[in-house]
């Protein structure tokens, strides 16, 4: 499994703990940024995430930010990708299970350090359960359809 990974400043740190326990279980885990805590605008790294899982280059990303809703909300604007913010691991499962997320966000100044880690391993180690969910799919990516610019 390849996980893409970014945060903004807010980010940083569970970014980095997020990175090592992936390691610790021979995931491999590409960090899109950023590097230092300097301030940075999540758009620019939910867009970065985004564009890597559409094209398929990695099985799932992972975005921290603050709360978790801004970078979601940009990678949500990159056509296919299906970003979930999550401070659950019920909610976890199921994005996974019913919405077939590609992404998980998560908020750094919202869930603690060991809760982040069983909702990331909750999220990867779920699997679509297709049937009545898949028409519902389809209707999202109708509507990006719909507001596509040609
Ligand atoms: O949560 C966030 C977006 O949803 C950001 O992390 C937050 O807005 C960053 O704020 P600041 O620049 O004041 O550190």
């Amino acid at each position: 499994m390849k996980i893409a990974i970014a945060s903004d400043h807010v980010g940083l740190e569970l970014k980095k703990y997020i990175i090592d326990h992936l390691k610790e279980k021979g995931i491999r885990v590409k960090d899109f940024g950023p590097f230092t805590n300097e301030r940075v605008d999540y758009p620019d790294y939910g867009l970065i995430v985004g564009k890597e899982v559409v094209k398929k280059k990695f099985d799932y990303g992972i975005l921290i930010c603050g709360t978790g809703i801004g970078i979601s909300i940009a990678a949500n604007k990159v056509p296919g990708i299906r970003a979930a913010l999550c401070s659950d691991t019920f909610s976890a499962h199921a994005t996974r299970e019913h919405n077939d997320a590609n992404i998980l966000a998560l908020g750094a100044r919202v869930v603690a350090r060991g809760l982040a880690l069983d909702i990331v391993d909750v999220f990867l180690n779920g699997k679509f359960e297709g049937g009545r969910h898949t028409k519902r799919i389809k209707k999202i990516s109708n509507i990006e359809e719909e507001f596509m610019i040609k």
